[in-house]
């Protein structure tokens, strides 16, 4: 039977903020983090008045937000929107001179540099993709550019019936290089719609949206389309966390991978969380015609 985490007698109370307090979330410059109901947390991009266009501060925050409730046990799943009228305008465009500035003036450093950059934007996403608890994007209006990207790097993806998906890079000048052409062909499945979308920054809207793959659900209006998510994040935390969280990380790892190999690291994986108490007590909790829901498990 494994044994619980119990805190040393006098381990000071983290202080509020920081992610092992299961009270007040972390707060940012430009997300907003609300925790909804036990181990639920909502987190929106919070840029309103700019449509919530990603800076680098965003970027930023982003990717030590994911890092933190990677980390969180408090922490089950998460859902990600936008705060006003559009999930993101994409990179905040007046930033896209700062990724070439202060860079030195030799090409290979120069080169050498920027790719440095690149790879933390990419790192933003990346670890929303990492953290072992389930992602759900909740995407209502524009959701452009870098919002392709991002969404890509999420579990779960839900739409209102305004959303409008654009892979607007090349309008840009530019290949994307922060997830979409490496995620998307793996969501979608057509590599001819992926090509078409990339090519030409069509704008996609929900009910392709949801023909294609790249949603699940499409809800009538922002307020159905949180409701609904966060519901949805409610029940994967009420389940075992050893499991969710097994789940994710198997399913990432055979994503990429043949058959054989995405066998051979659950077993792996499985000697060891098998063992596990959750699974005596899911078991008990079926037998007496309980769900999940009341079975109070242990923080992970
Ligand atoms: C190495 C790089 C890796 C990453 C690459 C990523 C690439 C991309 O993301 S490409 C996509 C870039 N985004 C766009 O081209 C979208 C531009 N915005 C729009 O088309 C519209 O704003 C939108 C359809 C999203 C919303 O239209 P709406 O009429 O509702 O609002 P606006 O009046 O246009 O905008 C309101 C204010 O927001 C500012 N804003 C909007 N988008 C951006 C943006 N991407 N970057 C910076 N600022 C943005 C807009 O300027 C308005 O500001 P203000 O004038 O101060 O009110």
């Amino acid at each position: 039977m494994a044994s619980k985490a119990v805190k040393a007698p006098g381990t000071p109370r983290a202080p509020p903020g920081t992610p092992q307090d299961s009270g007040s979330p972390r707060e940012f410059e430009t997300l907003r983090l609300q925790r909804e109901g036990g181990h639920v947390l909502h987190l929106q991009l919070n840029r309103p008045q700019k449509r919530n266009a990603l800076n680098l501060q965003c970027w930023r925050e982003l990717r030590e937000c994911f890092q933190e409730l990677s980390q969180d046990p408090s922490c089950r799943a998460i859902v990600v929107s936008g705060a006003g009228s559009a999930f993101t305008a994409g990179i905040d465009l007046s930033d896209f001179a700062l990724l070439v500035a202060d860079l030195p003036e030799d090409v290979a450093r120069r080169a050498w540099g920027l790719r440095q950059k690149v790879v933390e934007l990419q790192e933003s996403f990346t670890a929303m993709e990492r953290c072992p608890k389930p992602v759900i994007a909740a995407v209502h209006g524009p959701c452009i550019g870098a919002g392709v990207d991002l969404i890509s790097a999420c579990d779960i993806r839900f739409c209102s019936q305004d959303a409008a998906f654009q892979v607007k890079e090349v309008d840009m000048g530019l290949a994307a290089d922060v997830g979409t052409l490496q995620r998307l062909p793996k969501i979608v499945g057509s590599q001819s719609l992926v090509n078409e979308l990339a090519f030409t920054a069509r704008v996609m809207r929900a009910p392709e949206a949801l023909t294609c793959g790249l949603v699940s659900r499409v809800l009538p209006d922002k307020e159905t389309l949180l409701e609904v998510a966060l519901g949805v994040a409610s029940a994967i935390a009420a389940r075992s966390p050893v499991a969710v969280q097994g789940t994710k990380v198997n399913l990432l790892y055979s994503r990429d991978r043949p058959v054989s190999e995405g066998l051979h690291h659950v077993a792996t994986w499985n000697m060891a969380m098998l063992q596990t108490e959750d699974i005596p007590k899911s078991v008990q909790a079926a037998l007496d015609k309980k769900g999940p829901e009341d079975v109070p498990f242990a923080k992970l």
